[in-house]
């Protein structure tokens, strides 16, 4: 299968150290065994600090979303420090580059694009582009819930929902540089119109990620009708 992962950086640099890289990158060379693999990696926290201070400086939105940019890149070149030889040693800056750069047959790792959306839209364009067979949203938490689980104790997860109910879901959610929320609607329209099999799942637990690759019933599937 040609699989695209997305890893929020919440979870990779949640500690600020390597032991996330260290046990994905293990995981990840045991898929390429049977699967070509495209790795997106997000900002986490350090991208949100770093919009915070030029936010302050009084830049634009997509100043800040710039600047976020560049903090994913920082994160998929730790990746790729990680990966060593099993990955294509450039982080691709577009998705042509990222199909280019696949035909080196090892795993590509990409952070963010261009302004106005987040990583999660980028993982989903980047499953179109190459026509992978699934997306694996690795984030924070087990899913999607009825409302933030972070906030609410009586938040739900949502096992299976289709991509038109979670465009509605996220409709009106905030949109701000570094704050698309858990999901972003530029990656659910993209999931929608492509059809494509998509998981959202817990990437505090990396063996979520052979679980969602094995079809495992785990975290949120999104579906189309
Ligand atoms: N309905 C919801 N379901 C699940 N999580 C939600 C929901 N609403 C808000 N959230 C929040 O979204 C967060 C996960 O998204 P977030 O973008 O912060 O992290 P990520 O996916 O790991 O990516 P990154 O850190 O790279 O931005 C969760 O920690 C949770 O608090
Ligand atoms: O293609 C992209 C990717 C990211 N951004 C900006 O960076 C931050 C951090 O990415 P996350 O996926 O949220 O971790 C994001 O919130 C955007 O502000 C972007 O503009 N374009």
């Amino acid at each position: 299968m040609k699989i695209v992962v997305a890893i929020g950086g919440s979870i990779l640099l949640k500690d600020y150290d390597s032991t996330r890289f260290k046990q994905y990158s293990k995981i990840l060379k045991d898929l390429t065994k049977e699967h070509e693999i495209f790795v997106v990696v997000g900002g986490g926290k350090p991208a949100r600090e770093y919009i915070g201070v030029v936010r302050d400086l009084g830049a634009g939105e997509a100043q800040c979303d710039d600047i976020g940019i560049e903090v994913t890149r920082i994160n998929a070149k730790l990746m790729l420090s990680a990966l060593g030889d099993a990955a294509y040693q450039r982080v691709p800056h577009n998705f042509q580059e990222a199909l280019e750069f696949s035909s080196s047959g090892k795993i590509i790792v990409m952070g963010g694009t261009e302004p106005a959306h987040s990583t999660d839209a980028v993982s989903a364009i980047l499953a179109e582009y190459v026509h992978a067979d699934k997306l694996i949203n690795l984030t924070s938490v087990d899913g999607m819930y009825t409302k933030d689980p972070n906030k609410y104790d009586d938040a739900e997860l949502v096992k299976e929902i289709t991509a038109t109910d979670l465009l509605d879901f996220l409709n009106g959610k905030d949109m701000k540089a570094g704050t698309y929320e858990f999901f972003d609607t530029t990656a659910v329209q993209m999931i929608k119109r492509s059809d494509l099999e998509t998981v959202i799942a817990n990437g505090f637990e990396p063996e979520n990620l052979i679980k969602a690759v094995n079809g495992e019933d785990i975290g949120t599937r999104v579906i189309n009708e």
